[in-house]
C-alpha cells in the first residue's frame, strides 16, 4: 500500500518531467514564444489598469486556450512530418485544420483582450 502510494508518486513526478520536457520541444516555435510574450504582456497591462477578478478570469483563461492550442498544433505538425513526410493533400489539409483551431482561439483571446484593454487605454488620451 505504501509502495504503491511512492509508486503513484513518482509516476506523477515522471509524467510532470516528460511535460516539461514537451514544453522544451515546443520552445523552439517561434510563434509559441510570440503568443507567451503577447499573453505575458497582457497580464502586465491588466496589473497596471486594476482589472476585475472577472477580467482576471477571463484573461488568464484564454491566454492559456491560446497556448495549449499552439503546443497541440506543434504536435500535429511534428506528428504528420513523421508519419507523413512526403506531400499530401490531406496533410496538408490536417495542419491547415490545425493551425485554424490556432487562429479560431487567438481572434477570441484578440476580442476579449480588446473588450478589456480598449476603454481604459481610450481613457488615457
Ligand atoms: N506534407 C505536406 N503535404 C501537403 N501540404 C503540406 C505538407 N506539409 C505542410 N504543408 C502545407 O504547408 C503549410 C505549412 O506547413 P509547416 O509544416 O511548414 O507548418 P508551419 O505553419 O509553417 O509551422 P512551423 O513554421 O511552425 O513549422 C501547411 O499548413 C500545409 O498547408
Amino acid at each position: 500500500m505504501r509502495s504503491d502510494l511512492k509508486g503513484n508518486k513518482r509516476k506523477r513526478t515522471v509524467g510532470f518531467a516528460f511535460a516539461v520536457r514537451g514544453w522544451k520541444y515546443a520552445w523552439k516555435e517561434r510563434n509559441l514564444r510570440i503568443q507567451v510574450g503577447v499573453g505575458a504582456t497582457a497580464l502586465v497591462l491588466g496589473a497596471c489598469f486594476r482589472i476585475t477578478v472577472i477580467e482576471w478570469l477571463i484573461l488568464v483563461m484564454v491566454i492559456g486556450m491560446v497556448i495549449a492550442m499552439e503546443m497541440i498544433n506543434t504536435a500535429v505538425e511534428r506528428l504528420l512530418d513523421y508519419l507523413a513526410p512526403e506531400f499530401h493533400p490531406n496533410a496538408g489539409a490536417i495542419k491547415d485544420i490545425a493551425a485554424g483551431s490556432v487562429l479560431a482561439v487567438a481572434v477570441v483571446a484578440a476580442v476579449a483582450g480588446a473588450i478589456i484593454f480598449l476603454p481604459r487605454i481610450a481613457l488615457l488620451f
